[in-house]
């Protein structure tokens, strides 16, 4: 199909996604905040989408910008985790172009040249680095992994003074260079700084993403599955609130082979010793320190991590991620605060976050995150 038969399907898609948007907002008027939906169920309109997912705040005005083609990635930092996510986009095919950027300029190029001579093996695609963000222009996605990272027995948070402080430089540049952009954060504490990157682009909320907990639930499932000796696949689990210490997992929603494990053992008077769900949850807090301390960085996982969540953007795909978003208004959160929410990402960006069932405690544990985000996100001065 020639240009004009591209330039048509998008328009169709533009139009899709403006009928999807009209439908979401629905029953939502005139609340600042979005979440609402749940509590203004009604037995006679039964379960629809607008009750099980909320828009976030601010996104009734939204237009949604022409998709520009080809589609372009951008990765700003080439450390290990940049280039993880870099060359898992690159085997998945997802793109057409992937720009890279550092301030170290011998080992960007260095790396460029690596990836360049890889084509043999890949799909077809344009890699350009550069220190000047002009490279970068007409990004559909920028995924930022720039800045230091946890040395060993070292915790996320004591970054943020120092990834703050490159992030002043490094978001106004992607979005002088690509003003309808959705910025992935990656770089640590990504709560905060998906919020400072919030705050410091003027993007609408549904178009900045923290990576958050969608590698925490890929460790926490990857431990069920193990356990159920099944495969990570029909293990649902998930995990919210902070990337981090304080993360929140959701024990009440897990079903493994579409079997709801509390409600199964209940059933069957098996008892649930709190410690076991303890132990296993402080197994997945503790799986990145033990990965730090026996190979000095996590990569892998978080590239994999980044993929599954730029497929799901770039191709429309409507799954639903545990990823760091504006959370305020969600489960008694009156903070602005970013962190980890089940939320559906296609190609507007985040179409919509889930109005999850939380057991008290679960919601206790989730605002009691968000209180550990703002006490070290409020002290930043811009
Ligand atoms: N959210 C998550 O799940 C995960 C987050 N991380 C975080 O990702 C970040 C990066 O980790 P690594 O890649 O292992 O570190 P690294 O030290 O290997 O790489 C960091 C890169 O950032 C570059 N950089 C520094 N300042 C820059 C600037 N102003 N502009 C552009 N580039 C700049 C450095 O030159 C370096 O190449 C850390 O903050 C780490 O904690 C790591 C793993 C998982
Ligand atoms: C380093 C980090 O945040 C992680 O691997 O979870």
């Amino acid at each position: 199909m020639g240009d004009r038969g591209g330039a048509m399907e998008e328009d169709e898609e533009q139009h899709q996604l403006r009928a999807a948007h009209t439908r979401w907002t629905r029953g939502h008027k005139g609340s600042r905040l979005a979440p609402t939906g749940a509590s203004s169920a009604s037995a006679e309109q039964g379960l629809t989408p607008d009750l099980l997912f909320s828009r976030l705040e601010g996104l009734e005005d939204q237009e949604l910008p022409a998709r520009p083609k080809p589609t372009k990635v951008t990765v700003v930092g080439v450390g290990n985790v940049g280039m993880a996510c870099a060359q898992t986009i690159l085997t998945q095919n997802l793109v057409d172009e992937i720009a890279l950027v550092d301030v170290q300029a011998e080992k960007l190029r260095g790396e460029m040249l690596d990836l360049q001579h890889a084509a043999a093996f890949l799909p077809r695609v344009k890699i350009v680095a550069d220190t000047d963000y002009s490279v970068t222009a007409h990004s559909d996605i920028c995924i930022i992994t720039a800045g230091a990272r946890q040395r060993e027995g070292e915790d996320r948070m004591s970054l943020v003074e120092r990834n703050f402080a490159l992030f002043k430089n490094i978001i106004p540049e992607l979005v002088k260079y690509s003003p309808h952009t959705m910025l992935l954060v990656i770089t640590n504490p990504v709560d905060i700084l998906s919020w400072v990157s919030w705050k410091l682009s003027g993007l609408p909320p549904n178009r900045v993403i923290g990576s958050g907990t969608n590698l925490d639930t890929s460790r926490f499932r990857t431990l069920l599955g193990n356990h159920f000796n099944v495969s990570v696949h029909n293990v649902h689990a998930t995990i919210v609130g902070e990337h981090g210490d304080s993360s929140v997992p959701l024990w009440s929603g897990v079903t493994v082979g579409g079997v709801p494990l509390a409600a199964f053992a209940k059933e069957h008077g098996i008892a649930t010793d709190p410690e076991v769900f303890t132990k296993a949850h402080k197994y997945v807090v503790d799986g990145a320190y033990e990965v730090i301390k026996l190979k000095g960085y996590t990569s892998w996982a978080i590239g994999y991590s980044a993929a599954a969540l730029v497929s799901s953007v770039l191709r429309n795909q409507r799954r639903v991620h545990p990823v760091s978003v504006l959370a305020q208004g969600f489960h008694g959160i009156d903070m602005e605060v970013f962190l980890s929410l089940p939320s559906m990402l296609g190609r507007s960006g985040v179409i919509a976050v889930a109005n999850s069932v939380l057991l008290e405690h679960e919601a206790a544990m989730l605002r009691k995150s968000a209180q550990a985000i703002w006490s070290i996100q409020s002290k930043l001065q811009f």
